[in-house]
């Protein structure tokens, strides 16, 4: 039991019965996943693993296993061992699949920390980081932020006033993985033994030094981008996790050049813009858009000033991107129900040709 202990099993099963259930000499948590290939922590030792029955076929990729999941494995040697289920999921971090696809790709599951990294040379941008706290929220992960590169600056109030405007109540680290500031208070605050955090963000951040600062030794890549140009090829490839010397786990993600909004319709917008959600009860109609309504409270509050014009922007962007998504993966299931009726209408008449 103590190998699964430490990659926080106890936390994950103690309020679930069905969880509980399963035999732990049969229980891994997937580490990395590289192609076809899982890798797995187990109570006897890491394990590669592929898929098995429903799981190789799954209709939706989300369902098949990501980085953090708990899951079922069968052995039938040393190196033939397959996953047959995923345990239920506390949450899962996604994001829309970059490019034109309308659909969610799965980051990491069973979190405790989803964890914003943006640098303090070039890369620090207000909008940018309320887009990924509202993906964060709306998959019900606790979002925390971590501003790294912080020997390349002297006023941090700047940075912090700055993310004040958006009001809304989420932590805030400095850290250099250069200089060592700010290390030990991540360890103590933020990357608690048994917990598990993932790292999103741009790529060239820094998440890689970070996670090699706290694993105190160069097990993750880095890549030196020059000054000249500050552009650099990406040196993550894969989400790996990883164990801190403290007992927290850590799962860094390759940069992400666009971390699109994919929440599904029943997500609930009021949890993502607390502000506007506050204002919103004094709106004339319940169902106000707050774009152009008589009686409208947000608007009236953004017009008097009284509501950042940051937040207002903010939210009628990300709303109108995030109805976008909804639209598109409505269009594409009706398509896929049509299909799904052709077919069986074309097996239908089949079968009646046949029986004649
Ligand atoms: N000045 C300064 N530079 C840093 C710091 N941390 C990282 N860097 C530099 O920033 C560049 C990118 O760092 P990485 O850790 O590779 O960034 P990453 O976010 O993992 O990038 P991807 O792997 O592409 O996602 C490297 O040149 C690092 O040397 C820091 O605390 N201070
Ligand atoms: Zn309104």
């Amino acid at each position: 039991m103590d190998k699964l202990h430490l990659y926080g099993w106890s936390s994950f099963s103690s309020n679930n019965t069905i969880v509980r259930s399963y035999n732990a000499n049969e229980i891994g948590r997937i580490i990395s996943v590289k192609g076809h290939q899982f890798h797995l922590t187990t109570n006897h030792g890491k394990r590669v693993a592929e898929l098995m029955g429903r799981l190789v076929v799954a209709y939706e990729k989300e369902d098949q296993p990501k980085v953090g999941d708990w899951v079922q494995f069968m052995k039938v040697d040393e190196s033939n061992v397959f996953i047959t289920d995923v345990l239920p999921r506390t949450n899962l971090l996604f994001r829309k699949s970059a490019g034109k696809e309308q659909s969610k790709q799965v980051l990491a599951t069973n979190l405790d920390y989803a964890i914003v990294v943006q640098s303090l040379d070039q890369d620090f941008n207000l909008n940018r980081l309320e887009r990924y706290l509202v993906q964060i929220i709306g998959c019900g992960i606790t979002p925390a932020i971590v501003l790294t590169k912080c020997d390349m600056i002297t006023d941090k109030q700047f940075y912090l006033d700055k993310i004040k405007r958006l009001q809304r109540e989420v932590e805030v680290f400095f850290c250099s993985s250069q200089t060592g500031e700010g290390i030990p208070e991540l360890e103590n605050d933020l990357f608690k033994p048994g917990s598990t955090s993932v790292l999103v963000g741009s790529s060239g951040v820094g998440k890689s030094s970070l996670v090699n600062a706290l694993l105190r030794d160069n097990i993750r890549s880095t890549n030196m981008i020059s000054d000249s140009t500050n552009k650099g090829k990406h040196t993550t490839t894969t989400r790996d996790m990883l164990l801190l010397p403290n007992g927290a786990m850590i799962i860094d993600t390759p940069g992400m050049r666009e971390f699109g909004l994919g929440l599904g319709d029943n997500s609930d917008i009021g949890e993502q813009f607390p502000v506007i959600e506050a204002y919103a009860e004094n709106c004339r109609f319940s169902d106000c858009s707050h774009t152009n309504e008589e009686g409208c409270a947000v608007l009236k509050a953004f017009n008097s000033g009284e509501l950042d014009a940051v937040i207002y922007d903010n939210y009628i962007k990300l709303m109108r991107e995030q109805q976008r998504f909804q639209t598109k993966v409505y269009e594409r299931k009706q398509e896929q129900r049509q299909f799904g009726k052709m077919v069986r209408d074309v097996q239908k008449i089949k079968k009646r040709l046949k029986g004649k």
